[in-house]
C-alpha cells in the first residue's frame, strides 16, 4: 500500500518569548532562525524545509504579533498576518511555565479566522514538574478547540519528533515543494546579518531590540577566506557609543562572537568588518525601512 506524499507550510506563532525560534531550531537541528533572550527579535520570514521520506514540512518563521507603536511594528504585524494566511498548519506556542493569558487569547481569536489547522504547542516543558504541566495542558485545551495539544521541550528535544509527526499529518496531499538538499531559501547575507544582530543585542540590556538593524554591504571570497563588510545601524549617537563600548571592546566582542557563528554557518574562515552607523529614527522612516529590507 502506498502512502500519499504530503507537503505544505507550517509556522509557529505565539506571544513574544514563547519559544518559537528555539523550537524551529530544534526541529531543523541547525541554527537557522535567530533566538535571543530578548522578546521580539525575529524579523525575517525564514523558511526551513524539513524532509522526510513521505513528506515535506516547510517551516516559516514569523515575528511575534505585538501592539504596533511604530511603522516597523505595523509592518511586522502585516508580515505576520500575511504569513498566517499562507500556511497549512499553525502551532500556537504557549510556554508551560507561564499562565495562559490575554495575549494567548488574543492570538487564538485571530487564528480562528484562518483556513489553517491550528494545534497548540506547550513549550519549555523542561521548566515545570509533571503536575504543573498537566494543569497547563488542561488550561490550554480550554482555550480553543485545537486539532491537537502537544507538549515539547526544545532544549531537551523531548517530543520534537512527535510534534513534527502531528504537524505533518495535517499537511495536504501534495507533490514535493522543494529539492531534497534544500534547508533554507533565505539568502546567506540575511542569515549573516541576523547573526551579527543577535550578537549585538546580547550585551545591550536596556535597549529595545528594534533599535538595531544590520545590513551586509559586501561579501566575497578571497582565497580560503570569506570577507564580509557589514553595517550595524542604531538610531541615536548615544546607542552607537554603547554598541562600540570603551576602546571598541563591545564591538570587538560582537565581531568575534558573530564571526564564529558565521564560520559555522558557511563552513569557511571569515574576515568580518563591522561599522556602526546612526540611522536616525529609522524605525519611522519608510525609505530607511525599505533600504534595510522591510
Ligand atoms: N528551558 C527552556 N527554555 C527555552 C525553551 N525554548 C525556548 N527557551 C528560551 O526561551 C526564550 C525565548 O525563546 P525564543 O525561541 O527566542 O522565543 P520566540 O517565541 O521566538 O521569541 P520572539 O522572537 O520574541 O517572538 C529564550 O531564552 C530561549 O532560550 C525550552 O524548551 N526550554
Amino acid at each position: 500500500m502506498s502512502t500519499a506524499y504530503r507537503a505544505g507550510f507550517g509556522c509557529f506563532v505565539g506571544r513574544p518569548n514563547a519559544g518559537k525560534s528555539t523550537l524551529t531550531n530544534a526541529i531543523v537541528g541547525q541554527k537557522i532562525a535567530i533566538t535571543s533572550s530578548k522578546p521580539q527579535t525575529t524579523r525575517h520570514v525564514i523558511r526551513a524545509v524539513l524532509h522526510r521520506p513521505d513528506s515535506q514540512l516547510v517551516l516559516v518563521d514569523t515575528p511575534g504579533l505585538h501592539r504596533p507603536r511604530t511603522l516597523l511594528g505595523e509592518r511586522l504585524n502585516d508580515l505576520v498576518r500575511s504569513t498566517w494566511s499562507e500556511v497549512d498548519v499553525i502551532g500556537l506556542c504557549i510556554p508551560a511555565n507561564e499562565e495562559v493569558g490575554r495575549g494567548d487569547r488574543f492570538i487564538t481569536g485571530e487564528l480562528a479566522e484562518l483556513k489553517a489547522t491550528v494545534l497548540a504547542v506547550v513549550t519549555k516543558t523542561d521548566l515545570v514538574d509533571k503536575a504543573t504541566l498537566a494543569k497547563q495542558l488542561v488550561a490550554v485545551g480550554e482555550l480553543a478547540d485545537f486539532a491537537a495539544v502537544v507538549p515539547v521541550s526544545a532544549t531537551t528535544g523531548d517530543q520534537i519528533d512527535t510534534l513534527v509527526d502531528v504537524m505533518t499529518g495535517f499537511l495536504p496531499k501534495s507533490p514535493q515543494l522543494y529539492p531534497d538538499d534544500m534547508i533554507t531559501d533565505e539568502p546567506e547575507a540575511i542569515l549573516i546579518a541576523e547573526l551579527v544582530r543577535e550578537a549585538a543585542l546580547e550585551g545591550v540590556r536596556d535597549e529595545l531590540p528594534h533599535s538595531i538593524a544590520v545590513v551586509v554591504e559586501e561579501m566575497f571570497d578571497e582565497g580560503s577566506v570569506t570577507k564580509i563588510y557589514a553595517d550595524v545601524y542604531v538610531e541615536r549617537q548615544s546607542q552607537k557609543a554603547i554598541v562600540i563600548g570603551a576602546q571598541a571592546s563591545r564591538l570587538k566582542e560582537i565581531g568575534t562572537r558573530s564571526r564564529l557563528e558565521i564560520e559555522a554557518l558557511l563552513g569557511r574562515r571569515v574576515y568580518l568588518d563591522l561599522h556602526v552607523r546612526v540611522a536616525k529614527e529609522w524605525q519611522r522612516d519608510p525609505k530607511q525601512l525599505r533600504k534595510l529590507g522591510f
